[in-house]
Protein backbone atom coordinates (compact mmCIF):
# COMPACT_ATOMS: atom_id res chain seq x y z
CA UNK A 1 0.00 0.00 0.00
CA UNK A 2 1.57 3.35 -0.88
CA UNK A 3 2.03 5.96 2.11
CA UNK A 4 -0.39 8.13 0.94
CA UNK A 5 -3.23 5.41 0.96
CA UNK A 6 -2.14 4.05 4.20
CA UNK A 7 -2.38 7.85 5.71
CA UNK A 8 -5.92 7.83 4.54
CA UNK A 9 -7.16 4.46 5.71
CA UNK A 10 -5.59 5.86 9.11
CA UNK A 11 -7.54 9.14 8.81
CA UNK A 12 -10.65 7.42 7.79
CA UNK A 13 -10.48 4.93 11.08
CA UNK A 14 -9.83 7.90 13.31
CA UNK A 15 -13.08 9.58 11.52
CA UNK A 16 -14.80 6.38 13.26
CA UNK A 17 -13.61 5.95 16.02
CA UNK A 18 -14.27 9.25 17.26
CA UNK A 19 -17.97 9.25 15.71
CA UNK A 20 -18.51 5.99 17.77
CA UNK A 21 -17.39 7.47 21.03
CA UNK A 22 -19.80 10.94 20.54
CA UNK A 23 -22.14 8.51 19.64
CA UNK A 24 -21.44 6.36 22.78
CA UNK A 25 -21.32 9.86 24.61
CA UNK A 26 -24.38 10.84 22.79
CA UNK A 27 -26.86 7.64 24.04
CA UNK A 28 -25.09 7.28 27.60
CA UNK A 29 -27.55 6.10 30.25
CA UNK A 30 -26.92 9.40 32.02
CA UNK A 31 -28.11 11.46 28.73
CA UNK A 32 -31.30 9.61 28.59
CA UNK A 33 -34.18 8.79 30.93
CA UNK A 34 -34.74 5.64 32.09
CA UNK A 35 -37.38 3.86 30.07
CA UNK A 36 -39.23 0.58 30.29
CA UNK A 37 -40.09 -1.57 27.67
CA UNK A 38 -42.07 -5.03 28.01
CA UNK A 39 -42.18 -7.18 25.08
CA UNK A 40 -45.77 -9.51 25.28
CA UNK A 41 -44.86 -13.08 23.08
CA UNK A 42 -40.95 -12.76 23.44
CA UNK A 43 -40.08 -15.92 22.97
CA UNK A 44 -41.79 -16.20 19.38
CA UNK A 45 -40.66 -15.69 15.82
CA UNK A 46 -41.20 -12.30 15.79
CA UNK A 47 -40.82 -11.56 19.66
CA UNK A 48 -37.11 -12.98 20.32
CA UNK A 49 -35.55 -10.73 17.15
CA UNK A 50 -37.62 -7.75 18.39
CA UNK A 51 -36.03 -8.63 22.10
CA UNK A 52 -32.53 -8.47 20.59
CA UNK A 53 -33.38 -5.19 18.52
CA UNK A 54 -34.54 -3.54 21.73
CA UNK A 55 -31.37 -4.48 23.35
CA UNK A 56 -30.04 -2.66 21.53
CA UNK A 57 -31.97 0.24 21.72
CA UNK A 58 -30.02 3.30 23.82
CA UNK A 59 -32.91 4.24 24.54
CA UNK A 60 -34.43 1.53 26.56
CA UNK A 61 -33.15 1.08 30.21
CA UNK A 62 -35.42 -2.25 31.12
CA UNK A 63 -36.18 -4.55 28.84
CA UNK A 64 -39.03 -7.05 30.17
CA UNK A 65 -39.53 -9.83 27.95
CA UNK A 66 -42.66 -11.96 28.74
CA UNK A 67 -44.46 -15.62 26.97
CA UNK A 68 -46.65 -17.85 28.14
CA UNK A 69 -43.51 -20.12 27.74
CA UNK A 70 -39.63 -20.23 26.57
CA UNK A 71 -39.16 -16.97 28.01
CA UNK A 72 -35.96 -17.42 31.12
CA UNK A 73 -34.02 -18.62 27.81
CA UNK A 74 -34.67 -15.66 25.73
CA UNK A 75 -33.69 -13.74 28.14
CA UNK A 76 -30.49 -15.00 29.71
CA UNK A 77 -29.60 -15.30 25.79
CA UNK A 78 -30.26 -11.65 24.76
CA UNK A 79 -29.31 -10.42 28.50
CA UNK A 80 -25.63 -11.08 27.73
CA UNK A 81 -25.49 -8.18 25.33
CA UNK A 82 -23.22 -5.69 26.47
CA UNK A 83 -25.74 -2.90 25.54
CA UNK A 84 -27.65 -0.55 28.56
CA UNK A 85 -30.61 -2.39 29.20
CA UNK A 86 -31.19 -4.59 32.43
CA UNK A 87 -33.23 -7.59 30.65
CA UNK A 88 -36.06 -9.54 33.13
CA UNK A 89 -37.69 -12.33 31.85
CA UNK A 90 -41.01 -13.66 33.03
CA UNK A 91 -43.20 -16.68 32.06
CA UNK A 92 -47.04 -17.49 32.88
CA UNK A 93 -49.80 -15.20 33.68
CA UNK A 94 -48.92 -15.54 37.50
CA UNK A 95 -45.54 -13.14 36.21
CA UNK A 96 -47.43 -10.90 33.78
CA UNK A 97 -48.13 -7.90 36.68
CA UNK A 98 -44.48 -7.84 37.25
CA UNK A 99 -43.39 -8.09 33.56
CA UNK A 100 -45.54 -5.07 33.15
CA UNK A 101 -45.29 -2.57 35.86
CA UNK A 102 -43.35 0.51 35.48
CA UNK A 103 -43.58 0.31 31.84
CA UNK A 104 -43.35 3.04 29.16
CA UNK A 105 -44.02 1.15 26.07
CA UNK A 106 -45.46 -2.62 25.58
CA UNK A 107 -44.71 -3.89 22.43
CA UNK A 108 -47.55 -7.09 21.62
CA UNK A 109 -46.34 -9.44 19.00
CA UNK A 110 -48.10 -12.41 21.17
CA UNK A 111 -50.33 -14.89 18.99
CA UNK A 112 -50.90 -16.98 16.22
CA UNK A 113 -49.32 -16.41 12.45
CA UNK A 114 -50.91 -17.26 9.78
CA UNK A 115 -50.25 -20.30 7.66
CA UNK A 116 -51.01 -20.45 3.40
CA UNK A 117 -54.62 -20.08 2.19
CA UNK A 118 -55.31 -18.13 5.71
CA UNK A 119 -56.18 -14.47 5.92
CA UNK A 120 -55.15 -12.55 9.03
CA UNK A 121 -59.33 -12.12 9.72
CA UNK A 122 -58.90 -16.25 10.48
CA UNK A 123 -56.47 -15.24 13.10
CA UNK A 124 -59.61 -13.46 14.70
CA UNK A 125 -61.00 -16.10 16.83
CA UNK A 126 -57.62 -17.29 18.99
CA UNK A 127 -55.91 -13.93 18.73
CA UNK A 128 -58.87 -11.63 19.93
CA UNK A 129 -58.47 -13.78 23.18
CA UNK A 130 -55.05 -13.51 23.71
CA UNK A 131 -55.21 -9.50 23.33
CA UNK A 132 -58.24 -8.63 25.19
CA UNK A 133 -55.65 -11.03 28.46
CA UNK A 134 -52.88 -9.09 27.72
CA UNK A 135 -54.84 -5.79 27.74
CA UNK A 136 -57.10 -6.23 30.52
CA UNK A 137 -53.46 -6.75 32.19
CA UNK A 138 -52.28 -3.72 30.90
CA UNK A 139 -54.92 -1.68 31.71
CA UNK A 140 -54.47 -2.72 35.58
CA UNK A 141 -50.55 -2.74 35.48
CA UNK A 142 -49.10 0.03 33.48
CA UNK A 143 -52.29 1.92 32.35
CA UNK A 144 -50.04 5.25 31.01
CA UNK A 145 -47.99 2.89 29.28
CA UNK A 146 -47.89 3.72 25.18
CA UNK A 147 -49.14 0.49 23.70
CA UNK A 148 -47.73 -1.05 19.70
CA UNK A 149 -50.07 -3.66 18.75
CA UNK A 150 -48.19 -5.98 16.65
CA UNK A 151 -50.65 -8.93 16.73
CA UNK A 152 -53.40 -9.88 14.19
CA UNK A 153 -55.76 -9.02 12.82
CA UNK A 154 -54.29 -5.32 13.30
CA UNK A 155 -57.59 -3.90 12.04
CA UNK A 156 -59.60 -5.76 14.82
CA UNK A 157 -57.22 -6.34 17.98
CA UNK A 158 -56.71 -2.05 18.14
CA UNK A 159 -60.35 -2.18 18.60
CA UNK A 160 -60.57 -4.56 21.40
CA UNK A 161 -57.41 -3.08 23.20
CA UNK A 162 -59.77 0.16 23.17
CA UNK A 163 -62.67 -0.96 24.41
CA UNK A 164 -60.77 -2.95 27.06
CA UNK A 165 -59.20 -0.09 28.31
CA UNK A 166 -62.48 1.92 28.01
CA UNK A 167 -63.80 -0.64 30.27
CA UNK A 168 -61.70 -0.12 32.88
CA UNK A 169 -61.54 3.41 32.36
CA UNK A 170 -57.89 3.95 31.62
CA UNK A 171 -58.63 4.47 27.89
CA UNK A 172 -56.42 7.11 26.39
CA UNK A 173 -56.30 7.57 22.35
CA UNK A 174 -53.44 9.02 22.27
CA UNK A 175 -51.49 5.67 23.70
CA UNK A 176 -52.67 2.81 21.60
CA UNK A 177 -51.06 2.29 18.15
CA UNK A 178 -51.49 -0.40 15.42
CA UNK A 179 -48.43 -0.96 14.49
CA UNK A 180 -48.07 -0.65 10.37
CA UNK A 181 -44.31 0.08 10.38
CA UNK A 182 -43.65 -2.96 7.98
CA UNK A 183 -46.46 -1.93 5.28
CA UNK A 184 -44.56 1.51 5.20
CA UNK A 185 -41.29 -0.69 5.48
CA UNK A 186 -42.10 -2.32 2.27
CA UNK A 187 -43.77 -0.08 0.21
CA UNK A 188 -40.03 1.69 0.45
CA UNK A 189 -38.35 -1.14 -0.32
CA UNK A 190 -40.23 -1.86 -3.40
CA UNK A 191 -40.81 2.00 -4.40
CA UNK A 192 -36.55 2.05 -4.30
CA UNK A 193 -36.06 -0.67 -6.15
CA UNK A 194 -38.66 0.25 -8.80
CA UNK A 195 -37.71 3.84 -8.92
CA UNK A 196 -34.16 3.47 -8.68
CA UNK A 197 -33.62 5.76 -6.37
CA UNK A 198 -31.33 5.17 -3.06
CA UNK A 199 -33.43 2.89 -0.11
CA UNK A 200 -32.42 5.13 2.56
CA UNK A 201 -33.81 8.35 1.52
CA UNK A 202 -37.27 7.14 0.18
CA UNK A 203 -40.83 7.98 2.10
CA UNK A 204 -43.81 6.42 1.06
CA UNK A 205 -46.70 7.03 3.24
CA UNK A 206 -49.39 4.19 4.34
CA UNK A 207 -52.42 4.57 4.80
CA UNK A 208 -55.81 2.32 6.03
CA UNK A 209 -55.13 -0.24 7.61
CA UNK A 210 -53.27 -3.83 7.94
CA UNK A 211 -54.86 -6.58 6.02
CA UNK A 212 -55.08 -6.64 1.81
CA UNK A 213 -56.62 -3.78 0.36
CA UNK A 214 -56.93 -2.25 3.62
CA UNK A 215 -53.15 -1.15 3.06
CA UNK A 216 -53.36 1.58 0.96
CA UNK A 217 -49.34 3.10 -0.30
CA UNK A 218 -49.86 6.57 -1.14
CA UNK A 219 -47.01 6.68 -3.80
CA UNK A 220 -48.18 9.74 -5.42
CA UNK A 221 -46.27 11.27 -2.78
CA UNK A 222 -43.47 8.83 -2.33
CA UNK A 223 -40.00 10.99 -2.08
CA UNK A 224 -37.52 11.15 -4.16
CA UNK A 225 -38.77 11.18 -7.47
CA UNK A 226 -36.90 8.81 -9.72
CA UNK A 227 -37.61 6.81 -12.99
CA UNK A 228 -40.74 7.90 -14.35
CA UNK A 229 -42.99 5.08 -13.03
CA UNK A 230 -45.83 4.58 -15.43
CA UNK A 231 -50.11 3.91 -13.97
CA UNK A 232 -49.05 0.25 -14.29
CA UNK A 233 -46.03 0.21 -12.31
CA UNK A 234 -47.57 1.96 -9.57
CA UNK A 235 -50.88 -0.40 -9.60
CA UNK A 236 -48.07 -2.92 -9.30
CA UNK A 237 -46.25 -1.59 -6.36
CA UNK A 238 -49.50 -1.32 -4.71
CA UNK A 239 -50.81 -4.77 -5.28
CA UNK A 240 -46.88 -5.64 -3.90
CA UNK A 241 -47.47 -4.00 -0.60
CA UNK A 242 -50.90 -5.02 -0.03
CA UNK A 243 -49.63 -8.45 -0.81
CA UNK A 244 -46.46 -8.46 0.89
CA UNK A 245 -47.57 -10.62 3.88
CA UNK A 246 -49.07 -13.37 1.63
CA UNK A 247 -45.59 -13.16 0.19
CA UNK A 248 -43.74 -14.11 3.10
CA UNK A 249 -46.95 -16.53 4.03
CA UNK A 250 -46.31 -18.23 0.99
CA UNK A 251 -42.23 -18.47 0.92
CA UNK A 252 -42.56 -19.82 4.63
CA UNK A 253 -44.62 -22.65 3.26
CA UNK A 254 -46.93 -23.25 6.57
CA UNK A 255 -43.78 -21.82 9.18
CA UNK A 256 -45.48 -18.67 9.51
CA UNK A 257 -44.93 -14.97 8.45
CA UNK A 258 -43.08 -12.43 8.58
CA UNK A 259 -40.66 -12.15 11.67
CA UNK A 260 -37.48 -10.78 11.04
CA UNK A 261 -38.55 -7.71 8.88
CA UNK A 262 -41.86 -6.95 11.46
CA UNK A 263 -39.08 -7.69 14.11
CA UNK A 264 -37.30 -4.49 12.24
CA UNK A 265 -40.48 -2.82 11.61
CA UNK A 266 -41.74 -2.80 15.52
CA UNK A 267 -38.01 -1.91 16.22
CA UNK A 268 -38.36 1.48 14.56
CA UNK A 269 -42.00 1.66 15.72
CA UNK A 270 -40.99 1.56 19.52
CA UNK A 271 -38.15 3.36 18.67
CA UNK A 272 -40.10 6.40 17.58
CA UNK A 273 -42.37 5.95 20.74
CA UNK A 274 -39.51 6.34 22.92
CA UNK A 275 -38.07 9.46 20.71
CA UNK A 276 -41.32 11.03 21.45
CA UNK A 277 -41.44 10.22 25.13
CA UNK A 278 -38.55 12.04 25.86
CA UNK A 279 -39.47 15.10 23.79
CA UNK A 280 -37.13 14.57 20.55
CA UNK A 281 -38.79 16.97 18.24
CA UNK A 282 -40.75 16.24 14.76
CA UNK A 283 -41.03 12.01 15.23
CA UNK A 284 -43.53 11.18 12.40
CA UNK A 285 -44.18 7.79 11.31
CA UNK A 286 -47.51 6.17 10.27
CA UNK A 287 -50.28 4.18 12.64
CA UNK A 288 -53.74 2.52 12.67
CA UNK A 289 -55.04 4.67 15.47
CA UNK A 290 -58.02 6.64 16.74
CA UNK A 291 -58.81 8.58 14.04
CA UNK A 292 -60.86 11.38 12.47
CA UNK A 293 -59.18 11.55 9.26
CA UNK A 294 -62.06 10.11 7.51
CA UNK A 295 -65.47 8.57 8.81
CA UNK A 296 -64.05 5.81 10.22
CA UNK A 297 -63.34 5.78 14.05
CA UNK A 298 -59.89 4.11 13.19
CA UNK A 299 -57.35 4.67 10.71
CA UNK A 300 -53.69 4.67 10.05
CA UNK A 301 -52.01 7.67 8.70
CA UNK A 302 -48.96 9.69 9.45
CA UNK A 303 -48.34 10.64 13.39
CA UNK A 304 -46.94 12.74 15.16
CA UNK A 305 -45.22 11.28 18.44
CA UNK A 306 -44.92 13.53 21.72
CA UNK A 307 -44.10 12.89 25.90
CA UNK A 308 -47.85 11.39 25.90
CA UNK A 309 -48.09 9.49 22.44
CA UNK A 310 -50.52 11.02 19.69
CA UNK A 311 -49.49 14.72 19.49
CA UNK A 312 -50.70 14.92 16.03
CA UNK A 313 -52.57 12.92 13.28
CA UNK A 314 -51.50 14.63 10.10
CA UNK A 315 -54.05 14.31 7.40
CA UNK A 316 -53.92 12.05 3.67
CA UNK A 317 -52.41 14.76 1.70
CA UNK A 318 -53.14 15.05 -1.86
CA UNK A 319 -54.19 12.03 -3.49
CA UNK A 320 -54.33 10.81 -6.84
CA UNK A 321 -57.58 9.25 -8.54
CA UNK A 322 -55.91 5.52 -8.13
CA UNK A 323 -55.60 6.29 -4.46
CA UNK A 324 -58.95 8.07 -3.94
CA UNK A 325 -60.50 4.75 -5.63
CA UNK A 326 -58.47 2.24 -3.01
CA UNK A 327 -59.51 4.81 -0.37
CA UNK A 328 -63.64 4.14 -1.08
CA UNK A 329 -62.82 0.30 -2.05
CA UNK A 330 -61.16 0.22 1.59
CA UNK A 331 -63.94 1.47 3.75
CA UNK A 332 -66.64 -0.97 4.12
CA UNK A 333 -63.66 -3.73 4.85
CA UNK A 334 -61.96 -1.61 7.10
CA UNK A 335 -64.97 -0.80 8.78
CA UNK A 336 -66.59 -4.41 8.63
CA UNK A 337 -63.20 -5.49 10.72
CA UNK A 338 -63.34 -2.91 13.56
CA UNK A 339 -66.67 -3.63 14.17
CA UNK A 340 -66.20 -6.96 14.72
CA UNK A 341 -63.92 -6.20 17.10
CA UNK A 342 -65.67 -3.93 19.21
CA UNK A 343 -68.15 -6.33 19.20
CA UNK A 344 -65.83 -9.18 20.66
CA UNK A 345 -65.11 -6.94 23.17
CA UNK A 346 -68.29 -5.83 24.25
CA UNK A 347 -69.91 -9.57 24.25
CA UNK A 348 -66.93 -11.06 26.17
N1 LIG B 1 -48.61 -6.03 12.46
C1 LIG B 1 -47.87 -6.64 11.56
O1 LIG B 1 -47.40 -6.02 10.59
C2 LIG B 1 -47.55 -8.09 11.70
C3 LIG B 1 -48.19 -8.87 12.61
N2 LIG B 1 -47.89 -10.19 12.77
C4 LIG B 1 -48.62 -10.95 13.78
O2 LIG B 1 -47.83 -11.09 14.97
C5 LIG B 1 -48.30 -12.22 15.71
C6 LIG B 1 -47.11 -13.07 16.16
O3 LIG B 1 -46.45 -13.63 15.06
P1 LIG B 1 -45.17 -14.63 15.27
O4 LIG B 1 -44.24 -14.03 16.24
O5 LIG B 1 -44.70 -14.99 13.94
O6 LIG B 1 -45.89 -15.87 15.96
P2 LIG B 1 -45.22 -17.00 16.87
O7 LIG B 1 -46.21 -18.10 16.99
O8 LIG B 1 -43.86 -17.34 16.37
O9 LIG B 1 -45.04 -16.29 18.28
C7 LIG B 1 -46.13 -15.87 19.04
C8 LIG B 1 -45.75 -15.94 20.49
O10 LIG B 1 -46.88 -15.50 21.24
C9 LIG B 1 -46.90 -16.30 22.42
N3 LIG B 1 -48.20 -16.26 23.05
C10 LIG B 1 -49.33 -16.94 22.77
N4 LIG B 1 -50.30 -16.64 23.64
C11 LIG B 1 -49.77 -15.72 24.49
C12 LIG B 1 -50.28 -15.02 25.61
N5 LIG B 1 -51.52 -15.20 26.06
N6 LIG B 1 -49.45 -14.16 26.23
C13 LIG B 1 -48.18 -13.96 25.80
N7 LIG B 1 -47.65 -14.61 24.75
C14 LIG B 1 -48.45 -15.47 24.10
C15 LIG B 1 -46.49 -17.68 21.96
O11 LIG B 1 -46.08 -18.49 23.05
C16 LIG B 1 -45.40 -17.36 20.98
O12 LIG B 1 -44.14 -17.36 21.59
C17 LIG B 1 -49.25 -12.95 14.77
O13 LIG B 1 -50.58 -12.64 15.13
C18 LIG B 1 -48.94 -12.37 13.40
O14 LIG B 1 -50.02 -12.45 12.51
C19 LIG B 1 -46.90 -10.76 12.02
C20 LIG B 1 -46.20 -10.03 11.10
C21 LIG B 1 -46.49 -8.65 10.83
O1 LIG C 1 -49.23 -11.45 6.65
C1 LIG C 1 -49.29 -11.80 7.84
O2 LIG C 1 -50.06 -12.67 8.28
C2 LIG C 1 -48.38 -11.12 8.79
C3 LIG C 1 -48.45 -9.66 8.55
O3 LIG C 1 -49.33 -8.98 9.03
C4 LIG C 1 -47.53 -9.10 7.57
O4 LIG C 1 -46.51 -9.71 7.23
O5 LIG C 1 -47.80 -7.97 7.12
Amino acid sequence: MRPSMIRSVQSALRRASSSRHLLSRAYSANACPERKVAVLGAAGGIGQPLALLMKLNPLVSHLSLYDIAGTPGVAADVSHVNTRSEVKGYMGEDQLGAALEGSDVVVIPAGVPRKPGMTRDDLFNINAGIVKTLCTAIAKYCPNALVNMISNPVNSTVPIAAEVFKKAGTYDEKKLFGVTTLDVVRAKTFYAGKAKVPVSEVDVPVVGGHAGITILPLFSQAKPLGSNLSEDDIKALTKRTQDGGTEVVEAKAGKGSATLSMAYAGSIFADACLKGLNGVPDVVECSFVQSTVTDLPFFASKVRLGKNGVEEILGLGSLSDFEKEGLEKLKPELKASIEKGIKFAHGN
